[in-house]
């Protein structure tokens, strides 16, 4: 398997590579050459395979023989030893129609922990087996930061910096990265918000002088291996629910933000995996849903709302689909990005839209609405519900078809994100992993939201790291 930039001016690269690269080199989004499909006797052959069992069968179609089956067994198990379900992503029924996905039993209690813990095994291993520096440079709405951190955390070789938006996470989110106090980790707090942050680290990756000097690797959706790592549950997900419901199409609703996870489903979905609709569900920042409506792509204005870390208005993500819908054609990709980058938008016509109906609906639910939903399910079903997975529910509701069964995506714990749950009159116990954070000194540094500012903080860590990566 060889792989491929959506702008076309990148040499096709093996897994390693790609995994090192992360953001490619030419500015577009790195992606298999050809996508392996999987055919409906091998997806029999995998029903009551474990989550590990069937996230190694997936990826041996993509690591071609770069990483031994052994070692990638060894990264996996490891890689899960630390969730707390032994099912790592368990499928909840709610209704006959309706089962949750819950993607938040990892360290961190959000999806991220999925992807990441993985991840992070994966850097350490690749740190160790050729001696490469790996300085980890991210941005985050909360979660994928503070999955990160735990993810490389007390692993050799590797330091990390992420940028969150200051004040514009939750509390929870916040203690879980600055109360990290390890020498390999640097939290800037950037006078901004979520896109600000990404357009910056993007810009950094794009700088391939400084990239190179510094080791700059990505843990964010824009690699390669997040999107990968994220198809797993889809599988899992679909094979559980098949089994009780044969005749049925199967939806997912994904709150989305980045549109990595609709990604992985879309990837999924190419891969073979039987998926009727992809429902992408947003809160007020609704450049996903608006797309889907009218085929423009354009941000709005930046909105703060209930479910934080679906705070985005750039779906980095989007080109990757792009270069599907533009029939995998990188020239017209290059072109509708640098439009995109000029005038600010982008706009499809009318016959690819119809393409785009065809696999995806979007709902973008309003603040009032995802509290509604919360107290909802907890006083019908007895679920309680995080905003952004409320987001999802809500998507749900409004597109649910006869004959159609949704798995919809829980991506976070409610108690990351208890003021939204406050406002619903509702008091939830905290985990102790949690509460323990509350009492907990912080560590992170406030900056401008300014590039050179973050340049500054991060030479300024690098000089100021000694570890050796040892053989
Ligand atoms: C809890 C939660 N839900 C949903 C999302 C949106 O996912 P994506 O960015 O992959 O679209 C995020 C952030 O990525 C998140 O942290
Ligand atoms: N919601 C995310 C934003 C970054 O998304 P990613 O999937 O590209 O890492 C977060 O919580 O940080």
């Amino acid at each position: 398997m060889k792989y491929i930039s959506t702008r076309g001016n990148v040499e096709p690269r093996g897994f390693i590579e790609t995994v090192l690269m992360g953001l490619a080199d030419d500015g577009g989004l790195m992606i298999p050459a050809e996508i392996p499909v999987i055919s409906p006797a091998t997806l029999v052959e995998w029903e009551n395979l474990s989550y590990q069992e069937l996230f190694l069968e997936i990826f041996l179609y993509y690591v071609n023989d770069e990483i031994p089956l052994e070692d990638l067994k060894e990264m996996v198990a490891k890689s899960y030893s630390t969730f707390r379900d032994p099912a790592i992503t368990p499928v909840k029924p709610i209704t006959d129609k309706l089962y949750v996905l819950e993607l938040f039993h990892g360290p961190t209690f959000a999806f991220k922990d999925v992807a990441l813990q993985f991840m992070g095994e994966l850097y350490s291993y690749i740190s160790k087996k050729q001696g490469e520096i790996i300085h980890i440079l991210g941005a985050t709405s909360g979660d994928t930061g503070a999955a990160a951190i735990q993810g490389v955390r007390g692993k050799e070789g590797i330091r990390i910096c992420v940028l969150h938006p200051h004040q514009k996470v939750s509390k929870v989110q916040e203690l879980q990265m600055t109360t990290v106090n390890d020498a390999n980790v640097l939290n800037l707090s950037v006078k901004g918000n979520f896109d600000d942050c990404q357009r910056i680290i993007k810009e950094l990756f794009g700088d391939l002088g400084f990239k190179g000097e510094h080791h700059l690797r990505a843990i964010n959706s824009i690699n390669f291996v997040r999107i990968l790592a994220q198809t797993v549950y889809y599988f899992y997900a679909y094979l559980q629910v098949v089994k009780t419901n044969k005749d049925a199409s199967i939806n997912f609703s994904i709150p989305s933000g980045n549109f990595g996870n609709v990604f992985s489903g879309y990837l999924a979905k190419r891969m073979g995996l039987p998926v009727n609709k992809l429902i992408i569900a947003t809160n007020e920042n609704n450049i996903l849903e608006r797309f889907i409506q009218t085929g423009e792509y354009k941000p709005g204005d930046f909105l703060s709302t209930y479910s934080p870390s679906m705070d985005i208005q750039i779906a980095s993500n989007f080109e990757r689909y792009l270069y599907y819908l533009v029939g995998e054609d990188a020239e017209k990709v290059s072109a509708y990005m640098k439009k995109f980058q000029d005038e600010g938008q982008i706009v499809i016509g009318a016959e690819a839209m119809q393409q785009v109906h065809a696999e995806f609906a979007a709902y973008g639910v309003k603040n009032a609405e995802c509290l509604q939903v919360i107290s909802k399910y907890k006083a019908n079903h007895e679920y309680l519900l995080d905003p952004h997975t409320a987001c999802g529910i809500a998507a749900y509701e409004t597109y649910s078809g006869d004959n159609e069964v949704c798995v919809s995506f829980a991506t976070a714990h409610p108690a990351k994100f208890d003021e939204a749950i406050k406002l619903c009159n509702i008091e939830q116990v905290l985990p102790a992993e949690i509460q323990q954070l509350l009492v907990m000194p912080q560590y992170q540094t406030i900056v401008d939201n300014s590039k050179e500012e973050i340049v500054k903080q991060l030479e300024a860590f690098y000089s100021r790291a000694t570890d050796v990566v040892e053989n």
